[in-house]
């Protein structure tokens, strides 16, 4: 007679145990057989060889200064050379900062696996995680983290001494962006007060002679601190008190050039696979033409495996040139391999940015379209070929304007050997560059750093939040002229962000902890306060202007007059930022097929998701700042909300507001410059009194985008309001 089912002999609670086990520990085994498989390939790498050398001069030392050729191994294997080291401590973390989210992220999903231990929060045991905006995904037992360079100074908010850090790597300081070098300057300061914190600065191509100069130069011992500024690790509402152990803030001088910290320099030689470079004979103007050239010449002529790295501009000329090659692949004979083109750029959800990074399909060749996202710190697997159009989007303040604006200009020198060196990781490469050897050669050496070029009321406002009285004695790598800052300071004034001391205001520190501008932080605090009460839709507009477009390009005439019929439902004669209303409201109450609805608006169902997603975020961090008054939204039609929508716009974005002309043009009032409105605007062709825009964009001439309709006396209340 058998045993009842109840009664569990040992054995078979023993062989349950084994088969319940086994799945994790299958999945050890598998890291741990992962991890040995590519310690051989670490090992072929030029800088495991120096690994003695790197330790021992960060031994030695507060900072060193790395530079090696791209794929030395700097980014995956330096974190790892110090994780045993004693200055490192246990549980002491490594952070290392990356320009963007989608290098962050495959740096630790590679390193992870280099160190056999699962990714992020995956598992408690994880001892490698990351962190870029929105996504934090990190262990109690996280001793390696990649984040980027925003969530650094993010995290610097709640504290100030980076305390769980006991080294910083800055990667790809060549970089320069604004981020970088705050974190720079932040970074020196910190290391008067914290003298076991070490920092790495990394690049291929950085200037190591500036970078050691500036570390090197003595911060200056009277320089006013803002006492009330410096935050604190207690500090939750914003009111922050002064810790009692920081050391006032010292300020630098460039005249002074004594040491006040020890610095090592230390150069890898050597890349592990050669890139050849080829050229072209004469120059081009199209680059879409020659991109599209190109990409079949190497699709026909070479063999797979082999995938294909193709740098564009942006978003809007990466799917134009989607289009033109999967439209001429499908004239392709089944003698060659097929083709699957993905897009790459930063307002692409992160699913979709992580898709370039899986293997082809067999007899399939990868053809990645990718802004400069993709320029430095990514490995993509399979890639042996590049194409650089030699171009890029990039910042520029526009004085006449007083704003930011997207110009398409030449890269560096140095961004074009970045690009370069995406070939030539896994095996021998090919790099073709669409313009002439003497464009390359007349190239600038290096790009202009951020701050010269951009609006700084960002990086003033990241200061003062973080303590700096003076901003303009702030050690900065390259000191942008006074008059920036002091305007910076002004919009932060006007924006309500900075009292009439220049000190930071209880608002300017709400702003601050938001992933936003603070010209569109601004908007939601105002969507926030009583009276506006509006900011559960504020959001929502916010969303679909953090991501990419969600009206899908039309080029046509009759895809015009067919999308305007799909969309009709939704659009708004009050402009842009109420359609993205009615489109997100539209969208989040379908509760049957999403994608469906998406296709049927013609709306990106990839742009929505994205929204979706920045919504969540950005709710749940309004709702940790206490920001909601209420949690119910308004009916979109009511018209008294959407005035006052759109009136929080104007208390952020005053400065972008434009007039009708009798000329039908419209003239900025910050400039008067002409402005047109865009045509994948709502309000495109149509004449009203005045406009107010979030961006401002120049292809063949000025264009105004995210625009809606404003009242002038709206204009005047808010003028009088902030005076
Ligand atoms: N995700 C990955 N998949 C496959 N190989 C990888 C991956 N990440 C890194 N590698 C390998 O490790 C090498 C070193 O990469 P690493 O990013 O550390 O170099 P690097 O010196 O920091 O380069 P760069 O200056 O270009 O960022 C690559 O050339 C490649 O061979």
């Amino acid at each position: 007679m058998g045993l009842p089912h109840t009664v569990e002999t040992s054995a078979n609670v023993k062989r349950k145990r084994v088969s319940e086990d086994s799945p994790g520990r299958t999945h050890q085994s598998q890291l741990q057989q992962r991890r040995i498989k590519l310690l051989d390939s670490r090992k072929q790498l030029p800088i495991w060889q120096r690994q003695k050398d790197i330790r021992d001069a960060l031994r030695d030392n507060d900072v060193l200064i790395l530079s090696g050729e791209t794929g030395s191994g700097k980014s995956t294997q330096v974190p790892q050379f110090f994780l045993d080291q004693p200055w490192c401590g246990f549980p002491g973390k490594i952070a290392v900062t990356q320009p963007r989210r989608v290098a962050a992220i495959s740096l630790a999903r590679r390193v992870a696996e280099e160190m056999g231990t699962p990714l992020g929060s995956s598992s408690p045991a994880s001892k490698v995680g990351y962190s870029v905006r929105f996504d934090e995904s990190t262990s109690p037992s996280t001793r390696i983290k990649f984040l980027t360079e925003g969530m650094l100074l993010q995290e610097m908010l709640r504290d100030a001494s980076l305390s769980q850090y006991k080294c910083v790597i800055v990667d790809e300081v060549h970089e320069r962006s604004v981020n970088i070098d705050l974190i720079l300057g932040f970074l020196k300061q910190l290391q008067t007060r914290r003298k076991d914190l070490k920092v790495v600065v990394m690049s291929a191509t950085a200037d190591a002679d500036s970078l050691q100069r500036f570390f090197a130069a003595q911060l200056l011992e009277n320089t006013r601190h803002d006492s009330k500024s410096v935050p604190n690790d207690s500090q939750t509402d914003g009111e922050a008190e002064v810790d009692a152990d920081d050391a006032p803030w010292h300020g630098f001088d460039d005249e002074d050039q004594q040491s006040s910290s020890n610095i090592a320099t230390c150069h890898v030689e050597g890349r592990q696979y050669p890139v050849i470079t080829r050229y072209l004979d004469s120059p081009t103007e199209d680059t879409i033409e020659a991109s599209l050239h190109r990409i079949f010449q190497i699709h026909c002529k070479e063999p797979t495996p082999g995938d294909l790295l193709v740098f564009m501009t942006g978003q809007e000329a990466i799917q134009s040139l989607q289009k033109l090659v999967e439209e001429y692949a499908l004239g392709l004979t089944t003698d060659y391999p097929k083709m699957l083109v993905l897009p790459l750029f930063a307002a692409l959800p992160q699913a979709a940015q992580q898709l370039i990074f899986q293997p082809a399909p067999r007899n399939t060749r990868k053809v990645i379209l990718t802004t400069n996202i993709a320029e430095t710190s990514v490995t993509v697997p399979g890639v042996r070929f590049v194409v650089d159009t030699g171009k890029a989007k990039v910042k520029q303040f526009r004085n006449r304007i007083g704003l930011d604006s997207l110009l398409v200009k030449q890269i560096s020198r140095s961004s074009a050997d970045q690009r370069k060196g995406r070939a030539g990781r896994e095996a021998a490469g090919q790099c073709y560059r669409l313009y002439t050897e003497e464009a390359y050669k007349s190239l600038d050496k290096d790009s202009t750093p951020e701050v010269l070029r951009c609006d700084l009321s960002q990086a003033v406002l990241t200061m003062k939040a973080r303590g700096v009285g003076d901003v303009l004695r702030f050690p900065l790598l390259t000191p942008p002229p006074k008059e920036a800052m002091e305007k910076a300071l002004l919009q932060l004034c006007e924006l309500g962000a900075l009292d009439e001391h220049g000190n930071i205001s209880p608002i300017g520190r709400k702003i601050a902890r938001l992933p936003l501008t603070p010209a569109l932080g601004r908007v939601i605090i105002e969507a926030a306060t009583p009276e506006t009460d509006c900011l559960v839709e504020v959001i929502d507009i916010v969303a679909c202007l953090s991501v990419e477009h969600i009206f899908l390009a039309i080029d046509t005439e009759e895809g015009r007059e067919k999308a305007s019929v799909a969309r009709r439902q939704l659009l708004r004669r009050q402009g842009d930022h109420l359609t993205y209303l009615a489109a997100v409201q539209a969208y989040a109450a379908e509760q049957s097929d999403r994608r469906r609805w998406a296709d049927d608006h013609m709306i990106s169902h990839r742009a929505m998701q994205s929204v979706m997603d920045v919504r969540q975020q950005l709710t749940a961090q309004c709702r940790q700042a206490k920001l909601f008054t209420t949690q119910e939204a308004h009916p979109a039609t009511d018209e008294a909300t959407q005035e006052r929508i759109v009136k929080c716009f104007l208390r952020g974005f005053s400065s972008n507001v434009a007039r009708a002309c009798p000329d039908g043009s419209y003239k900025t009032f910050a400039g008067n410059q002409t402005v047109a409105i865009h045509p994948s605007s709502v309000l495109f062709g149509r004449k009203v009194e005045a406009i107010i825009y979030n961006q401002f964009v120049y292809t063949n001439k000025a264009y105004a985008r995210d625009v809606s309709v404003v009242q002038l006396r709206w204009l005047e209340e808010a003028l009088d309001g902030m005076a």
